[in-house]
């Protein structure tokens, strides 16, 4: 199976309920590497632009308020398949139809704060990595 990279945020709900390292902890019993990570506070022009593909859903408005509404921690995740282990780990979208014992059935309260992000392509994937993080903040690991 291909190495891949993905990328993970973790949304203020799981960052404010303190809920960083039990997340972490599941990617890292999953075998994925964490190569990059950094906390920020998003405002509405990143937030939005992030999430561009869905300006003109109607939770658009509801998606940017939530984001910025406390900070944010982006993750770039390395391993066997990630992008699909990812996903796997972090169940639906919505945390009512996830699976139990995946983050959001376990962290997250509706569709609109659950928890955690995980691009959904090989596509988005490169474009989601570099809409946060520079070439030289990714260190793929030497031992
Ligand atoms: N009906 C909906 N369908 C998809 N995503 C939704 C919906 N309503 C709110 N959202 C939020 O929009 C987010 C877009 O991508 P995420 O994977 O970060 O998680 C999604 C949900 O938190």
């Amino acid at each position: 199976m291909a190495i891949e990279r993905t990328l993970s945020i973790i949304k203020p709900d799981a960052v404010g309920g303190n809920h960083i390292g039990a997340i972490y902890d599941r990617f890292e019993q999953a075998g994925l590497r964490i190569v990059g990570a950094k906390m920020l506070q998003l405002d509405d022009e990143k937030a939005g632009g992030f999430y561009a593909e869905h300006a003109e859903r109607p939770f658009y408005n509801d998606l940017k308020s939530f984001m910025t509404s406390g900070p944010v921690l982006v993750s770039v995740l390395e391993g066997e398949d990630a992008i699909a282990k990812h996903r796997d780990i972090m169940g639906a979208t919505n945390p009512k139809e996830a699976a139990e014992g995946t983050i959001r059935a376990d962290f997250a309260n509706s569709i609109d704060e659950n928890a955690v992000h995980g691009s959904d392509s090989a596509q988005s994937a490169a474009r989601e990595i570099s809409y946060f993080f520079n070439e030289d903040e990714v260190c793929p690991r030497t031992r």
